[in-house]
């Protein structure tokens, strides 16, 4: 096992956004979470990437297990962003945090700096060092298909090529988990096509975790689909029987891909939840037909976002 929550559950006030929730993620495993605006699926990546601290339950982690391992697991409850992103767990986010004025190679040298823990950080750090950042950027421009555009100012990518290196800033580092919350958002039909390529590519060594509305992407390329409602985890399966699933045709899919069903990758929206008002890190709004696109399109959100956090991985102060 890689990731385990037990009773998992976040509360906001009177709104409990996150519920009572028991997962598992096996290495390797990429598991889409899908669910209606407001369910509570940012704030379960934020739960496990300790941008948020849990009301109650746990999160176990054991990097390097492998499928079947016996790598002793790690109680990961408490731990900050800095301490889960050195633990292995990266992720990438719904509004963008790259550096616009830096270039495309500068944005996934200094994820892949931070990635090794405060040692980097030193004034006198050696120059191998350095140069070894720089190398393994290269690497992941290569893998991300950003190569040539290394010296490009990040904000004159296209918004395709800006999530690419969001997924390559969270890359940087080499994780052991990567969480993607919703990489396809906003970006072209064309794009989309790439951008699943890319987390395709990514999950043949890597565990993903994603957030996705676009149910084609969702039920192309997961392994499981978990489905949050009012915080609850009420369907947990393979993408087959996720979309048969009495309660998640209800809660969320709206007739998507029941026989006969022709409406593509457009979801309904389904309910909302509890409504998603004052939702720091979320995109919030997207109640119509089409969650996964014309919302945001974060490039503005990027400049103080990235440099107020310091790093990429940095994930601010904890609410
Ligand atoms: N920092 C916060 N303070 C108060 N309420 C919050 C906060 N973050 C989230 N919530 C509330 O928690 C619930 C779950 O929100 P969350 O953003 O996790 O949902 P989501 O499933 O990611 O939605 P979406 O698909 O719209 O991004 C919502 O009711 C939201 O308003």
């Amino acid at each position: 096992m890689l990731l385990e929550t037990d009773g998992l559950t976040k509360r906001f006030g009177g709104i409990t956004a996150v519920d009572g929730v028991d997962f598992e993620l096996e290495a390797g495993e990429l598991c889409s979470l899908i669910g209606p605006n407001g369910a509570g699926k940012t704030t379960f990546f934020n739960l496990l990437t300790g941008v948020l601290e849990p009301s109650a339950g746990a999160i176990r982690f054991a990097p390097g297990a492998g499928a079947g391992g016996s790598n002793a697991a790690r109680d990961i409850t408490e731990a900050p962003p800095h301490e889960t992103a050195l633990a292995g767990i990266h992720r990438s986010y719904q509004i963008t945090n790259l550096f616009p004025t830096l270039t495309v190679l500068e944005n996934v040298r200094i994820a892949a700096q931070a990635a090794r823990g405060s040692d980097a950080w030193k004034l006198w750090r050696n120059v191998r060092s350095f140069d070894a950042h720089y190398e393994e950027a290269r690497g992941v421009l290569e893998r991300i298909g950003l190569a040539e555009k290394a010296q490009t100012v990040a904000e004159n990518l296209s918004h395709g090529e800006k999530r690419s290196l969001e997924i390559g800033v969270a890359l940087a580092g080499d994780p052991d988990l990567l969480l993607l919350d919703e990489p396809t958002a906003g970006v072209s039909s064309e794009g989309v096509d790439d951008v699943v390529a890319l987390i395709e590519d990514v999950a043949a060594d890597h565990s993903v975790m994603l957030i996705e509305h676009n149910m084609e992407v969702v039920m192309g390329i997961s392994d499981r689909i978990a489905v949050l409602h009012r915080g609850e985890l009420i369907a947990d399966g393979p993408p087959e029987s996720v979309r048969g699933d009495e309660a998640v045709q209800e809660a969320y899919l709206g007739g998507y891909g029941r026989e006969g069903d022709e409406t593509g990758g457009e979801r309904t929206a389904g309910d909302n939840g509890g409504g998603d008002g004052g939702n720091g890190g979320s995109d919030g709004g997207n109640g119509g037909g089409d969650g996964g696109n014309g919302v945001d399109d974060g490039s503005a959100a990027a400049t103080d976002g990235g440099v107020a956090q310091g790093a990429p991985h940095g994930g601010g102060g904890r609410r």
